[in-house]
């Protein structure tokens, strides 16, 4: 059996009395990618908030690296990478700007930090860009821009909140492809919250969550196995009765 590099145990979180989540565990394992799967409200983005410490529970525990997000936070946050919907690279800096940004930030020597982002924008052919304004890049390069950035600390569990957002289909499969590698050669784990069907189906694992309670929580081959005809859609409309994939 495979490390676990973080585990979430019993979660609830209300928002002035209204629950988001209720009782939510989960395991990420080394080297696994995780689907998070639900309808609009499900309390996905809550889960992704407690996890990246941004909250703090009302009640249950995360350990990260074995080290509890609350107690011991910094050491916590140093296992995760993030990458939300939402950009966090400054669109008026260069590249390069940026990425000196998050390893100051993580405590990275500038030396190696040098280092390491040469060797990234280099494994994904932006050598000739680190001195570009974010603001001029297309948005499939500033996702990556972003995943290399989440990466720099050399985290070993990686966050992902609807990464392809806006996405075209190529830059959707490229940074599907670079996830994938990173799970099967480095042994990162990833969790995926996302609302399209082909993102499901390249994870191991699928998490359904819906009204702040996990609803399935299994391989996604005997899932698919399940959905008649491949129909991940129907299966997951059994699971919830609610759709959860975009149009
Ligand atoms: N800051 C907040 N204040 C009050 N209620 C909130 C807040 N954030 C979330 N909620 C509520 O908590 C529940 C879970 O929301 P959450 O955003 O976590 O779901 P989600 O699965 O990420 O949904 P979506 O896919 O629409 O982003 C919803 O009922 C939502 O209205």
């Amino acid at each position: 059996m495979t490390a676990i590099l973080l585990n979430a145990q019993d979660l609830h979180k209300s928002y002035a009395g209204k629950r988001a989540l209720q009782g939510v565990s989960l395991n990420l394992h080394e080297g696994e990618i995780v689907a998070l799967l639900g309808p609009n409200g499900a309390g996905k983005s809550t889960l992704l908030q407690l996890l990246t410490g941004l909250f703090s529970p009302d009640q249950g525990h995360i350990h990260v690296l074995g080290h509890d997000m609350r107690t011991q936070a910094s050491r916590a946050l140093a296992g995760l990478g993030v990458v939300f919907q939402q950009s966090a690279l400054d669109l008026d800096l260069s590249v390069q700007a940026n990425l000196l940004f998050h390893t100051d930030l993580h405590g990275l020597a500038r030396p190696l930090a040098r280092q390491r982002i040469a060797e990234a924008l280099e494994k994904i052919g932006m050598t000739a860009q680190a001195k570009a304004v974010v603001r001029s890049l297309s948005g499939g390069t500033r996702r990556k821009v972003e995943l290399v950035r989440a990466l720099l600390h050399q985290p070993r569990v990686l966050l992902m909140d609807e990464a392809t957002a806006g996405l075209d289909m190529a830059s959707r499969q490229q940074l599907l492809t670079a996830v994938r590698g990173l799970a099967q050669d480095q042994g990162v784990a990833v969790l995926w919250a996302t609302h399209l069907a082909e993102e499901v189906k390249v994870a191991d694992r699928l998490i359904l969550l819906d009204k702040g309670m996990v609803r399935f929580s299994g391989s996604t081959s005997d899932f698919m196995q399940k959905a008649q005809a491949d129909d991940l859609y129907a299966e997951i409309f059994k699971h919830l009765g609610q759709p959860v994939f975009e149009a």
